[in-house]
């Protein structure tokens, strides 16, 4: 075959659930992938990340229980064994993932997909193939940038591609940006013992999460003896063999044996043929995109290739809203409401609808009401009790709710569930939080408003 109802191209969270809702919808559906089912997600991004976390998190655990002088000793990780139940994890992934879109009748092709025309694309594979479409998605996400002087070395100048690869921790690792990736890589291997140097050009760490969050996770993370620079640009990176060289705009130096790029991500759009479509780029060369996600009448792009929103999640939200739309589903513009968002690790942030500044800047008038987690029981519990819950209000009505500390990505689906249903203070009252946990920090949170009245 190969005329196709709907062309996909990227297998990403975006690309793989806009495939299998159309093949659901009857549709016969193309999926053309140059590498890897899961894209970043499963390969190099969400999915080894947290499998790293999540197997040294008893580490940190211990960690904080022997601060309290209740343990003792240490446990060594095995990061070759490590490295090797996550590539045996991504490769059975890979496997349900063929599985399912077999069943679902989904034809698979493996290659470099360009686009022809607005009805053609063509695949540079082991053979090379043109198919034909009468809706394209385009879901080819995005690649580690990098500015001139940062350019990764892949040996000792690495992107985070690179840093899952490593078969032992280095003694010293830089960190140039404190963006997601930067902060989550870091505590991973400050875990296994590596000296941390962490250098953002902004004048806060996590500069897109609320300015109060952001500067009480730096708090955190100074107490952990991280060598953090904030508001100082990275002008250059040096591979000396034996060490690198960071040299910031200042002229300051730090040496260290390793460096990670982690100073954001680039659309891959590059040689798709996008102008054979009438498809416009934008700033670096992300698509275009009008209210519904057409980037032409019966082009849709989604996921990170439309530099919306750069999470997994949002990608898998936008291919279904994109397929609805196209299946004349809906006819409504794409509005995700709060879009929830963590960073994770030993001390995590998770944030959902606006920050208070947000808020403010769009000129309405905001309270803020605060919970510490030094008064819930299951942070004491863990011996991690820093760290604080914080609502943005408008009108008696949750517009935002953001935390920091132990745990607090568990927090974030109720918390979008608070955004997006409007609730008030009473709202928290209708509800029973199960105790303890680490929940009624928000509720805490959020009926202080009644509290002080
Ligand atoms: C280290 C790291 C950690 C992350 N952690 C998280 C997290 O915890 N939570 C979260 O929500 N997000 C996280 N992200 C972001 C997340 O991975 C991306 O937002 C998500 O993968 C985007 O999905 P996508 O479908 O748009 O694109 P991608 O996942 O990038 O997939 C695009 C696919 O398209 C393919 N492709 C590209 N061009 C072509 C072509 N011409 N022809 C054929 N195929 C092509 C690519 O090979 C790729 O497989 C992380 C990212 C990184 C790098
Ligand atoms: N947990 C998660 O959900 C998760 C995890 C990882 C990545 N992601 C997604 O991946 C995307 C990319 O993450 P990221 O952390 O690479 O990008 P980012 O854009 O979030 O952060 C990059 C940081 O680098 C800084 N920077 C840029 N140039 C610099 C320089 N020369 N010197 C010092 N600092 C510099 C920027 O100020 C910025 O703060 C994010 O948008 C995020 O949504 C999400």
């Amino acid at each position: 075959m190969s005329h196709f109802d709907i062309i996909v191209i990227g297998a990403g969270p975006g690309g793989y659930a806009a495939a299998l809702l159309a093949s659901q919808r009857g549709k016969t559906v193309a999926l053309i992938e140059k590498q890897n089912l899961g894209g970043t997600c499963l390969n190099w991004g969400c999915i080894p990340t947290k499998l790293y976390l999540g197997a040294t998190a008893h580490l940190e655990g211990l960690h904080a229980q022997s601060r309290l002088r209740l343990c003792s000793g240490s446990v060594q990780m095995d990061m070759s064994a490590l490295k090797k139940r996550k590539n045996a994890f991504v490769a059975a992934t890979h496997k349900a993932m063929s599985c399912c879109l077999d069943k679902h009748g989904i034809v698979l092709v493996q290659g470099q997909a360009a686009i022809l025309d607005k009805n053609t694309v063509r695949i540079d594979g082991e053979t090379e193939q043109t198919l034909n479409f009468k809706t394209l998605v385009i879901a080819t996400g995005s690649s580690t940038n990098w500015f001139a002087g940062l350019e990764p070395d892949h040996k000792r100048i690495l992107d985070s591609t690179d840093l899952l690869d490593l078969d032992a921790a280095p003694a010293s690792l830089a960190v140039i940006g404190a963006g997601a990736i930067g902060l989550e890589m870091a505590d991973f291997w400050h875990r296994l013992g590596t000296t941390i140097h962490v250098i953002e050009a902004a004048p806060r760490i996590a500069p897109a999460e609320d300015e109060e969050i952001a500067q009480t996770l730096h708090g955190m993370l100074k107490r952990k003896k991280w060598n953090i620079v904030t508001g100082k640009r990275v002008a250059e990176l040096v591979n000396e063999d034996e060490s690198v060289l960071v040299r910031l705009e200042d002229g300051a130096e730090i040496r260290v044996e390793k460096a990670l790029v982690a100073v954001g991500r680039k659309p891959n759009t590059p040689g798709l043929g996008l102008e054979n479509a009438g498809v416009a780029l934008t700033g670096a060369g992300w698509v275009t995109t009008d209210e519904f996600l057409r980037a032409a009448p019966n082009i849709y792009a989604i996921g990170d290739v439309n530099g919306r929103t750069l999470l997994a999640h949002a990608a898998e939200h936008q291919g279904r809203h994109a397929i609805l739309h196209a299946l004349g589903e809906t006819a409504a513009p794409y509005a995700p409401g709060p879009i929830p968002g963590c960073i994770y690790g030993s001390i995590e942030v998770m944030r959902a609808g606006h920050t208070a500044a947000e808020l403010t800047a769009q000129g309405k008038t905001v309270t803020v009401t605060r919970a510490n987690l030094g008064a819930n029981p299951i942070s004491q519990a863990h011996g991690q009790a820093l760290g604080l819950v914080k609502v943005a209000w408008v009108d008696g009505v949750v517009r935002g709710v953001t935390a920091v500390g132990h745990g607090a990505s568990h927090l974030v689906t109720l918390a979008e569930i608070m955004v997006r249903d409007r609730w008030t203070a009473h709202t928290a009252h209708e509800h029973i939080f199960a105790h303890p946990t680490l929940d009624e920090a928000l509720r805490d949170a959020l009926i202080a408003p009644l509290e002080d009245k």
